[in-house]
């Protein structure tokens, strides 16, 4: 069985993917988030910083993502990572947000089976790396993830992951397991499953229902709790070791973004994002949250961060 980390763009960057890795493992396969292709004549070096092979120190685990509708961009991007040693590149047809779909560009291509047969026709003419695709169900109905199916299947790729939510809905509501099946059963490739992994047992709802399914990819919920890959591989970490591990990971991502960042403000607004996820297992009642929000001053933060991790506080 496969785990992957799903791409969560602001948070799973290279630095917080290798303090991960260092930290928590368990996970086969890390998604960058998605570099916007353009149509510049030359592939523009700054936007591909992150999936660098020297700031990753698992380059070979790490899958480069693409989020475009032009097969030509995409093929120019793809060429250019994978000079760099990547073999596979993720195509991102699942983006929600309106700005994105507007352009026909992430889940907004949903309903447009034809661009999307277009793209791949381009996209999959060379073979020095494997297409993969994310989509979504649909972007606002689920039939049009089928017509999409139809073309998918017509390509070559290395396989699909499936969120199993349309576009519209964002990143709210439940995820629709039933016609998740359905369009699982349609893919001719081997199938990802992604949404809702929370818990242990959320995974085993869906490892039990889908036995065929074999890689999982899981983004807020590794992100909440990361020892949810190794509970679900099977390795048992102590409970008492927990808090210490936490403490350490948050201890590198602060010193990274205290080297990257300019200013206190900037520094506890990205320190809120990472509790605005870590927080969930360590904070019961919500205080801790409210507490972190009111830091704008960095030694503000790290008293609060010397209580948190000195009081023998537990990982739940
Ligand atoms: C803040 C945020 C940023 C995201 N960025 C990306 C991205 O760059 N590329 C992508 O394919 N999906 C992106 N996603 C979607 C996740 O990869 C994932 O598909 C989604 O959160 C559902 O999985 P989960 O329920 O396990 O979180 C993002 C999600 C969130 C919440």
């Amino acid at each position: 069985m496969k785990l992957y980390l799903a791409p969560l763009q602001g948070m799973t960057t290279a630095f917080y993917r290798n303090a991960f890795a260092k930290h928590f493992g368990s996970i086969d396969a890390y998604y960058a988030p998605f570099i916007a292709s353009s149509d510049l004549t030359k592939v523009s070096y700054k936007l591909l910083k992150d999936i660098l092979p020297e700031y990753n120190d698992n380059f070979l685990r790490l899958i480069p993502q693409i989020l475009g509708n032009d097969g030509d961009q995409f093929k120019g991007y793809a060429l250019a990572i994978s000079d760099m040693g990547y073999r596979e590149i993720n195509w991102n047809i699942g983006c929600p947000f309106p700005m994105v779909t507007n352009k026909k560009r992430g889940s907004g291509l949903l309903p447009y089976p034809d661009m999307i047969d277009s793209f791949l026709h381009t996209a999959c003419s060379d073979n020095s790396y494997s297409v993969t695709v994310k989509m979504r169900l649909g972007l606002c109905d689920t039939e049009e993830g089928f017509k999409v199916m139809n073309v998918l299947n017509q390509y070559p790729l290395g396989g699909v992951i499936i969120h199993a939510r349309t576009g519209k809905q964002m990143y709210e509501g439940k995820v629709d397991i039933d016609s998740f099946e359905l369009l699982a059963a349609q893919c001719r490739h081997e199938v990802t499953y992604n949404g809702d992994i929370f818990t242990y047992e959320d995974f085993l709802a869906i490892h039990t229902r889908f036995p065929a399914i074999n890689s999982f990819m899981l983004g807020r919920g590794a992100l909440r709790d990361p020892f949810l890959p190794a509970a679900i591989k099977g390795y048992k970490v102590p409970s008492d070791n927990k808090i210490s591990i936490v403490s350490q990971f948050h201890d590198d991502i602060f010193h990274y973004y205290k080297e990257k960042l300019s200013g206190d403000k900037h520094l506890c607004d990205k320190m809120k994002e990472f509790w605005d996820y870590m927080h969930v297992h360590l904070d019961n009642d919500g205080k801790l949250m409210k507490k972190i929000k009111k830091c704008h001053h960095s030694s503000d933060y790290l008293e609060l961060m010397s209580h948190v991790f000195g009081s023998g506080a537990t990982w739940t």
